[in-house]
Parts: C-alpha cells; sequence; structure tokens
C-alpha cells in the first residue's frame, strides 16, 4: 500500500471501515443482488497498480414528505443522536462523511432536504448529479408512502441512473401486525420503482448503520466499476456524476470535499 493510501484510510474513524459487504434488508426487496465486491473492483483496490482507483466523493439525495424522519436519520447515522422534538428544514442540510472500503478512502456528502412544499424548488435544485437516491417515508403514516413514486421520479428523474433506496422509518412506533401489512405495500412499490426498500429506526438506531453501510458499498463499487471501464489511466479526484466544486460553495477544500453545515437558510 501507498504511503498516501496509508495515511488516508488513517484518517477514517474505526466504525467507517467496511471490509464485508453489507447485504439488502430483505432479498426480495432489491435490484442488486450481488453478495460480494466485483472481482474487478477488488483487484483494483488490491493492486491499485494501474493509478485508476482515485480519490472517490459521491453525493447521496434524501427526499420525501414533511416530518418523515430524514433529518432523523442523518443525525443518528452521523451523530448518533435522536431529537424527539421536530425541526423543519430550511432548505437544504449536508453532512459529509469518510469511509474506507477494500482500504480505498471513500467520501460520501449526505444531502438532507426540506420536505416542505414552499422549499421544493430550493431542495429540488440540489438533486442534480447525485449518485444515491434515498426516498423516505414514515411507516406510521401511509399517506407517505403513497407519494414515494413521486419523489423518486422528482430527485433520481435528475440524475444518471442513481442507486436507488425506499427507507421506511419510525419502525420502532409501528405494531409486528401493521409493520408487516405497509411492508408489503412498500416492498412493491420499491420493487417496480427499482428500487431497494429498508426499514430503520432512528430512535432506536435500527438498521441505521446497516442502511448506510449498505448505501456506501453500492455507491462505491458502482464508482469503482464505472471508473474502471471508462478511464484508461491516471487518478482521479472524484466520480460523482455531477458534484459541486470548489467556488460553488465557500466550504469546499481544493479536491472538492465540502465540511458539513447548513447550506440554505431562509427565514
Ligand atoms: N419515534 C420515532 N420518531 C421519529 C423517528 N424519526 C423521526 N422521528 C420524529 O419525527 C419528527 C420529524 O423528524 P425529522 O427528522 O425532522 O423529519 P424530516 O423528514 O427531516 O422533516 P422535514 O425537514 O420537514 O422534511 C421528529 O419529531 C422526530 O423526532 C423514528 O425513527 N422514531
Amino acid at each position: 500500500m501507498s504511503a498516501t493510501r496509508t495515511m488516508m484510510s488513517q484518517n477514517v474513524a474505526k466504525d467507517r471501515i467496511i471490509t464485508k459487504f453489507p447485504q439488502a434488508f430483505h432479498p426480495d426487496a432489491t435490484p442488486y443482488q450481488k453478495m460480494n465486491f466485483h472481482p474487478k473492483v477488488k483487484a483494483a483496490c488490491t493492486d491499485n497498480k494501474t493509478g485508476r482507483v482515485g480519490l472517490k466523493i459521491c453525493k447521496a439525495v434524501l427526499v420525501g414528505d414533511v416530518s418523515v424522519g430524514k433529518t432523523s436519520l442523518v443525525n443518528r447515522f452521523c451523530h448518533d443522536v435522536f431529537d424527539r422534538d421536530y425541526k423543519a428544514t430550511i432548505g437544504v442540510d449536508f453532512e459529509v462523511e469518510k469511509f474506507s472500503l477494500l482500504n480505498v478512502p471513500f467520501t460520501l456528502q449526505i444531502w438532507d432536504t426540506a420536505g416542505q412544499e414552499r422549499f421544493k424548488c430550493i431542495a429540488a435544485s440540489y438533486y442534480r448529479g447525485a449518485n444515491v437516491t434515498i426516498v423516505v417515508f414514515d411507516l406510521s403514516d401511509e399517506s407517505s408512502l403513497s407519494n414515494v413514486a413521486r419523489w423518486m421520479d422528482d430527485a433520481a428523474g435528475n440524475s444518471s441512473d442513481p442507486i436507488k433506496f425506499v427507507v421506511g422509518t419510525k419502525k420502532d412506533l409501528v405494531s409486528p401486525a401493521a409493520f408487516e401489512s405497509i411492508e408489503q405495500n412498500a416492498v412493491e412499490i420499491a420493487n417496480s420503482l427499482g428500487a431497494e426498500f429498508w426499514a430503520v429506526s432512528s430512535k432506536t438506531g435500527e438498521n441505521v448503520k446497516e442502511f448506510f453501510f449498505r448505501a456506501v458499498a453500492l455507491t462505491f463499487e458502482a464508482a469503482i466499476l464505472r471508473e474502471i471501464d471508462t478511464s484508461g489511466a491516471g487518478p482521479t479526484k472524484q466520480i460523482g456524476n455531477d458534484l459541486i466544486t470548489k467556488g460553488d460553495h465557500p466550504n469546499i477544500d481544493s479536491i472538492g470535499r465540502v465540511e458539513s453545515g447548513q447550506d440554505y437558510m431562509t427565514s
């Protein structure tokens, strides 16, 4: 391993190192059937002799109805906290998380958009170029599930072939019987949208880390495969479809990484 790679791996927190390919929540509720990293990806990451594996930065966008739990999901994963009080997202928030997969550093920008209709225009301008589209609904509120297809259409339609997820939150609020019923509907909808289904609770933390690790692994793999297929040589700085660059944002560093913070504020 090169000195640079060793240094970069050391910058990643221990609980952000992904060694095994994370599995789907439900084997029948995913279009992504792989059980392991692709041999080409393993080889490229293990050798890294060709210089084709560069710094990876991808973009995930969360969308969904008001108050379904988008911010709570991000906060549970990124900060391991849960707030019972509702504070509406204004415009869009973002976090940046660093990972290591197959000893290669990987950064995920997580964009948390507002569900309120009045912020829709602002939020929608951030959908573009997402590598992962995450449509969130509330397992305890069936009406939020009925809007999932529209959210997916709006958000994923602005990106080129993103990895897609439908995530039901607030699992702690539903009885096992109610869960079984809404899960069945959610799986059907997710399948029809070509998305993978997950059920999580940000309150208890159930499945939150598992979900994000799965999203990260699928995105990383797709990005490396795309890079192997499209670039013959030379390390790349990023492989997002349409990532923001320095100058677009005051907190962007020289290689296009952003510090976490709120990106848009209005009264
Ligand atoms: N019991 C329970 N409550 C949750 C869970 N996730 C979120 N909530 C609550 O649901 C409310 C809304 O959560 P948010 O995360 O702010 O929802 P949001 O989707 O980001 O809302 P907008 O920013 O308006 O789009 C808050 O009161 C949270 O505490 C969960 O897993 N379980």
